[in-house]
């Protein structure tokens, strides 16, 4: 049959989690069908972690002129060009674009079809004009920004990440509508930028999920550098005020006017269009509905990142689309038993300071054991962090009598490097006397991590049956 494909996986979505699983099954000499319907790289690429990251790196430059004078450096307000600041975003996002390019994936061996697929049967999938009969499917369609049902907003026009990092000018007043990690990445960076910026959070506090003690941390540093954060904001509507104004208006009245507004109020899954009742395949507003294995109702489909949805759902991230990837791969070509879940999955949010958490928080820890001990260290104690001025922040890990880590969350300077040791120690089940154990490289924030699980052998410094023993050995001569 003409425009007939059969290759051992066709892949559905070339973003971080379609890439990955697309990348190792070639280079492990799979034949493999690649379709994507818009840019390669999706969402982490070129409107998620890379311009945010890009966005963020611009911002912290421009704070250190004005914080330069606690080094002893003529401190100053920077002139900020935003033209420039969007095309550095752009160059970073063109630098890493290569990686992710249809070249690069068809050199590797990959099919490249550029086009939007969708399914006709339980084992066709159409793309680009072409069939494609495979052994195994991988939808990897990702998600995209949920817009909420606040009367108005569709009269107004609104930035999401998908357009936010186009500016080029300079807002007057941005107004942010959500407090999850892309609302307070991006306010704190415009904020630091030299915007004025206010954060409309619907529920208590603004990254729900961690732990409020630690989020505390990041709240009051928004609120410090002039991000005016409302928490509990019930916006009742949204006003346009004429060209490029507009007013979200609470519930209780108040007016906050702005120039520009940025939705970023949570994910849906992206699972229209793909024909999926079709192939058998269930989803729901989580998601496309896969098991532990990351398989759908359809035995020879998995689908795997931002949109999965079922036991698959929960963070959305880059590095959990990778290692959605890694475990289909294993189920696919080798037919090993895969599990979803036990891997501990890092957090990071790229603010200063950064919040980076692992495991549980206290909260839930409490809810599923008896005791448990909680061992802190503040930044404030630690040399590197005083000689760099960073000691806002501090480590909390959570652990059982015995020591075993059940989580840790940090907020503080370089926090997203420093949670490996406890990722690692989670993944491996080192203890936290392990972690005490090591030698850490003096000054490093890293030290932070040893002070917190030194925290956790104190109490046995006081023991007598130990003081005894040292005043033996020392009698010894
Ligand atoms: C502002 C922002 C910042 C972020 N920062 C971070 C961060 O710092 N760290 C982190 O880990 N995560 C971050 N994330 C989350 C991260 O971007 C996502 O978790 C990740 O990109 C999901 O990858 P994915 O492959 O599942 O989906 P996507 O990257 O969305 O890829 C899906 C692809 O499928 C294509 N597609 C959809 N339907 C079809 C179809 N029918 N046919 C063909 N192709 C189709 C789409 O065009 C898209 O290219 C951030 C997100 C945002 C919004
Ligand atoms: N650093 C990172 O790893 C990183 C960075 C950005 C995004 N992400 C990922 O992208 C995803 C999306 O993040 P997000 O921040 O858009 O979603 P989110 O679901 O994390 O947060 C959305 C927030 O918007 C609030 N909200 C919803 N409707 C509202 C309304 N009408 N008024 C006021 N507030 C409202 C919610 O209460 C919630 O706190 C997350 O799953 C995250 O994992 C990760």
């Amino acid at each position: 049959m003409a425009g007939l494909l059969r290759p051992d996986l066709c892949v559905i979505g070339a973003g971080s989690a379609g890439l990955s699983v697309a990348a190792i099954a070639a280079s492990l000499g799979a034949s493999v069908v690649l379709v994507e319907k818009h840019r390669m790289g999706g969402e982490c690429l070129n409107v998620g972690c890379v311009p945010s990251k890009a966005l963020i790196a611009a911002a912290s430059r421009a704070q250190d002129f004005r914080e330069a004078g606690r080094f002893g450096l003529q401190e100053a307000e920077p002139e900020i060009d935003y033209a420039r600041v969007q095309a550095h975003v752009k160059e970073v996002v063109a630098t890493i674009a290569p990686m992710d390019s249809m070249e690069r994936y068809e050199a590797m061996g990959v099919r490249v079809i550029q086009g939007e697929a969708f399914f006709t049967g339980p084992r066709t999938v159409m793309a680009g004009g072409l069939t494609i009969e495979a052994r195994r499917f991988v939808i990897a369609t990702g998600s995209r920004p949920a817009v909420p049902p606040v009367p108005g907003l569709d009269q107004v026009s609104y930035l999401t990440n998908e357009t936010v990092f186009d500016l080029t000018e300079k807002p007057e007043h941005l107004v942010v509508i959500g407090g999850g990690a892309v609302g307070v990445e991006i306010a704190q960076a415009y904020r630091r930028l030299g915007v004025r910026v206010s954060l409309l959070e619907a529920g208590e506090r603004i990254l729900a999920g961690e732990d409020p003690e630690m989020t505390t941390v990041v709240h009051r540093s928004l609120a410090r550098e002039g991000v005016t954060v409302r928490t509990g904001a019930s916006i009742a509507r949204i006003d346009q005020e004429g060209p490029g104004r507009f007013a979200a208006v609470l519930a209780e009245g108040e007016r906050i006017e702005g120039s520009h507004l940025l939705v970023a109020a949570g994910r849906r899954p992206r699972v229209e269009d793909l024909g999926l009742e079709a192939a058998g395949i269930a989803a729901d507003a989580s998601g496309i509905v896969v098991d532990r294995g990351l398989r759908t109702a359809n035995r020879r489909v998995y689908a795997i990142g931002d949109c999965a949805g079922g036991a698959g759902a929960g963070a959305r991230f880059t590095h959990v689309a990778n290692h959605h990837a890694g475990l289909v791969i294993r189920h696919a070509l080798f037919r090993l038993p895969v599990r979803l879940g036990r891997a501990p999955i890092p957090r990071v949010v790229y603010t200063v300071p950064e919040l980076a958490s692992v495991g549980l928080t206290e909260a839930q820890a409490r809810a599923g054991h008896a005791t448990v001990r909680i061992l802190r260290w503040t930044f404030a104690d630690n040399d590197r962090a005083r000689a760099e001025k960073a000691t806002e922040g501090h480590i909390k890990a959570i652990v059982t009598p015995r020591g075993r880590i059940l989580g840790c969350s940090i907020a503080g300077s370089h926090a997203g490097e420093l949670i490996m040791p406890w990722v690692l120690a989670m993944t491996q089940g080192l203890k936290v006397s392990d972690l005490a154990g090591l030698v850490y490289p003096y000054p490093t924030f890293s030290e932070v991590t040893k002070s917190a699980a030194v925290e956790f052998l104190k109490p046995s410094a006081q023991n007598p049956w130990v003081r005894r023993l040292v005043s033996f050995v020392s009698r010894l001569g």
